[in-house]
């Protein structure tokens, strides 16, 4: 998009003649246009006269000149405009019986008639014209080419704007089609008789043109661009005094409403004039929605005032002066809007890139003074320190991460408990929906043989799957998704040698855990590395990630250095388009928030995408090993951030595999060594009941300051009731939110998923969950109960925004748990919260990310089914 111009709306007025009607009331004309610019008012010597007398505007319009002169002298420059994609809109503002439609019509068929010689004039550009016309009359938006009466609808797109839903937009063939459009639109208006105007509008109408360009000789080409940009030629319904109008019944109330919109017109644009600073209500009146981006934004504007000059109507006549003096003031910032082709947009984003990359590859020329050298010095540790900062905040992600993979670890370790076997089949090269639905269905049914073992595969398998399934109902396939842990750890976890024996393979068994149905770690060969599969120690290695989480070596790669990092990242290239988002504590930003509302409340912790691994590439693991030899990263170093909870590992004590690790962290329990977690080991003396009171008072409290999304806590809250093998995660949540407050408290940024995450950003998404939630009261509560809910809460029935006051109590008070559960109750009404049982435990567990909607049209049913 090229470079804004700002520049002040042109303001226009045209003087009609006295009409016929007014000449035999032998009414007197008071006002007159003494040069092209200057309007006078003659009779200031009128007793009680008290404003001026003369009114400058860019242009004035005498009663004798015609509309095509208006046209060309006023509006014409700005209504072309279009044609070179720029936004434009011609509008006429003015009392009752002033002239408006008068002036519109003629305006809107000169504009069109030269936008049609200019296409004709330019074949080297090829044209899309489309119309669209709607009326607002009672505050009710109609389309006036559709003849039955539906309402259309307004909302509010992060790109475009404010847009009429609905709106049936006609391809413009030629200026005999426009006329037969504009016919209709004249038949559909709503027009009536009042004691001024016989044919007086009582709506406003907006007559859209949107034209796109593009030059015929790229068509279809790379580097072919669309020129798009809208006209619009508005024709407002006039004011009018009722004693006046003589109006009544119909006439009256519409008299009130058009009234009303241009009350909210005239005062956007009087606080326009005085500068930007403060609110502006375009949300007061439909007509100041649709307008915004022609009273300020991008668009290039110009008002007509049309003005009858008769004496009766000098108050009237004046107020639209004075309309038209603050008009004139207001800028707008017009640019041309160039849409870019697919292709044309990735051309110029690999140009950016190569830029960016050979600015960085390009060495810093040698500096020629000491002064210079100085500079240059000063630039460094500035560039050193950012680098130190962002290692410490890297670090702390990655303890966070290597927490979460022990936590991980305990459930499967308490999975194996149950002594059952699980398995899983896996196609490396899958896609979601593939032959993988048929695998899922048999490892499903196997787990389904026996009701324990069901859970085991639950717990492992079934978020992931499901998961999968529903991405794959709403997405097209081989897209870059985020997929299961699981899954991705298996991809992962391929070892060269693997690969090489069998490199076509498609499915493998894959045997994760084994254990001998005693809790005992099981030594069998099979269960700790399986020849087709994954060891535990490649598991956990792919859940930390690439690096060298333990102080081991990394993965080998035929690859080197950054190739190999740029493999990683390539994702389109990789094995089945997966990728994973690793962690293992995601978002709790609400899910219904929209992609544009970047801001979330605070995450569950750190997101990255593991892309899975790239065709061919062979990658070897390292067994894991927990233990100190590395010297550099213990399991206390990797806990110690968490504040609150710690876990105590002997520093000598070498763990290598997943058994050993989770035999050595039962010991620990047992031991009563794992410290303010709350994940106690059975058998202590601490009482669970109290114990889950406690965490739980710990996690409302945690959620207050943190700001967490009132949908994520209402989950929670209804979820984990208290049953024992809920204590791994509370006590996940706990961490989670100990860190996240943490992290807060020092000033520092949370990253979700790329995105930045700060205390302000969580308030704001929380104030965004509130708006949402208020909008929802009315559909999910009947009156009745909601008058019940106010009365409950405090709230004065005859107080106003009750909704909003009732939500913006909602978890209001985090010592109180009753009002916890009471606010619980209601978020579960207004989200329509169905407990799903053990699933939906699981992803707190695992990856609680509640998704963030693709579709614009938010379901909170869809949300949670992703969510599954
Ligand atoms: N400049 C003009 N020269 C001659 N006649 C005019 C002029 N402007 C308006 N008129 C006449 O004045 C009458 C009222 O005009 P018009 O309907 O355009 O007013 P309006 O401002 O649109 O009124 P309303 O707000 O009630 O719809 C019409 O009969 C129209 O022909």
């Amino acid at each position: 998009m090229a470079a804004a111009r700002e520049e002040r709306i042109l303001v226009l007025v045209r003087l009609r003649p006295l009409s016929d009607k007014e000449i035999v009331a032998n009414e007197v004309a008071d006002w007159e246009c003494i040069n092209d610019n200057t309007i006078l008012y003659r009779n200031t010597f009128r007793e009680g006269c008290t404003f001026p007398s003369v009114y400058t505007f860019d242009r004035a319009f005498r009663g004798d000149c015609s509309t095509r002169q208006v046209y060309q002298e006023g509006a014409k420059e700005i209504a072309l405009s279009v044609v070179n994609g720029i936004n434009s809109s011609i509008f006429a503002y003015g009392q009752t019986s002033s002239g408006k439609t008068y002036t519109m019509v003629g305006i809107t068929e000169y504009a069109v008639a030269d936008i049609f010689d200019y296409i004709n004039r330019h074949e080297e550009r090829a044209f899309v014209l489309k119309f669209s016309a709607i009326e607002i009359y009672n505050e009710v938006i109609r389309d006036l080419l559709n003849s039955d009466n539906t309402q259309l609808r307004l909302r509010d797109d992060p790109e475009r704007g404010t847009i009429v839903e609905n709106v049936t937009e006609e391809s413009l063939k030629d200026l005999n089609h426009l006329k037969e459009l504009l016919a209709i639109c004249e038949a559909q208006r709503r027009i009536g008789e009042t004691s001024l105007n016989e044919r007086s509008s009582r709506s406003h109408q907006i007559i859209r043109l949107t034209i796109e360009s593009s030059a015929r000789e790229f068509l279809g080409k790379e580097n072919s661009t669309t020129l798009a940009a809208s006209v619009n030629f508005i024709d407002l319904a006039g004011s009018e005094r009722a004693s006046q109008a003589l109006s009544s019944g119909t006439r009256l109330k519409e008299g009130c409403h058009i009234n009303r919109s241009l009350l909210t017109l005239s005062t956007v644009v009087r606080k326009l004039s005085k500068g930007r600073q403060g609110h502006i209500n375009y949300r007061d009146s439909k007509l100041t929605r649709i307008l915004q981006p022609c009273l300020g934004g991008n668009a290039r504007t110009a008002i007509i005032c049309t003005l009858s000059p008769a004496r009766s109507h000098v108050e009237q006549t004046r107020n639209t002066l004075l309309f038209a003096c603050c008009a004139k003031e207001i800028t707008t910032k017009a640019q041309v809007n160039v849409v870019m082709s697919d292709k044309a947009l990735v051309k110029h984003l690999q140009r950016e890139l190569a830029r960016l990359e050979s600015e960085l590859r390009s060495p810093v020329p040698p500096p020629s003074s000491n002064n210079d050298y100085a500079a240059l010095l000063r630039k460094k540790d500035i560039h050193i320190e950012k680098l130190e900062k962002e290692v410490r905040e890297v670090t702390k992600q990655r303890d966070l991460a290597q927490s979460r993979v022990k936590d991980l670890l305990g459930m499967i370790g308490n999975d194996q408990d149950s002594g059952q076997l699980a398995r899983i089949n896996y196609h490396p090269n899958q896609r979601a929906g593939d032959t993988w639905e048929d695998d899922y269905s048999e490892s499903e049914s196997s787990c389904l043989a026996d009701s324990n073992q069901f859970d085991a595969c639950v717990r492992k398998f079934n978020p992931v799957r499901r998961h999968d399934r529903e991405r794959s109902r709403h997405k097209p396939l081989n897209n870059h998704e985020d997929h299961s842990m699981i899954h991705s750890a298996q991809s992962l976890a391929k070892t060269p040698a693997e690969t090489a024996h069998d490199p076509g393979e498609y499915c493998k068994e894959v045997q994760c855990i084994d254990t001998d149905g005693t809790g005992r770690e099981n030594n069998d060969s099979e269960s700790r590395a399986i020849p087709n599969g994954v060891s535990e120690g490649q598991l956990a290695q792919a859940l930390n990630g690439y690096g060298d989480v333990a102080g081991h070596e990394t993965m080998s790669t035929p690859m080197s250095g950054d190739r190999e990092a740029e493999n990683i990242q390539e994702s389109p290239k990789l094995t089945g388009n997966r990728t994973y988002r690793a962690v293992v504590m995601g978002a709790t930003s609400s899910p219904y928030m929209d992609r544009e509302h970047i801001e979330s409340t605070p995450p569950n912790g750190f997101e990255k995408s593991f892309p899975g691994r790239p065709d061919g590439y062979n990658v070897k693991f390292p067994s894991l090993n927990f233990g100190a030899n590395s010297g550099r990263h213990s399991r206390n170093d990797s806990v110690s951030s968490l504040g609150s909870a710690s876990v105590i590992t002997s520093a000598d004590e070498q763990i290598t595999s997943i058994h050993s690790f989770v035999a050595g962290l039962k010991k620990q329990l047992a031991n009563g060594q794992v410290q303010g977690t709350g994940l106690e080991a059975p058998g202590t003396p601490v009482a669970w009941p109290l114990e889950f009171e406690r965490l739980q008072r710990a996690i409302v409290e945690l959620w207050q300051d943190c700001n967490v999304s009132l949908v994520h806590r209402t989950y929670f809250f209804l979820l984990f009731k208290g049953d024992r093998a809920d204590s791994i995660y509370m006590e996940v949540e706990l961490r989670r939110l100990t860190f996240l407050k943490e992290t807060f408290s020092q000033g520092n940024q949370a990253v979700e998923d790329g995105r930045t995450l700060t205390l302000a950003s969580s308030v704001r998404a929380l104030q965004r969950e509130r708006q949402t939630l208020t909008k929802l009261m009315r559909r999910r509560f009947s009156e009745e109960e909601r008058k019940k809910l106010y009365q409950k809460w405090g709230i004065g029935l005859h107080t106003k925004q009750r909704k909003v006051q009732l939500v913006n109590q909602l978890w209001s008070n985090n010592k109180n748990m009753n009002h916890v559960a009471e606010s619980a109750a209601i978020v579960a009404k207004l989200i329509k919260f169905v407990e799903q049982g053990r699933t939906l435990k699981e992803m707190f567990g695992i990856s609680f990310t509640p998704p963030r909607p693709r579709q614009r049209s938010f379901s909170w049913k869809n949300s949670m089914t992703t969510l599954i």
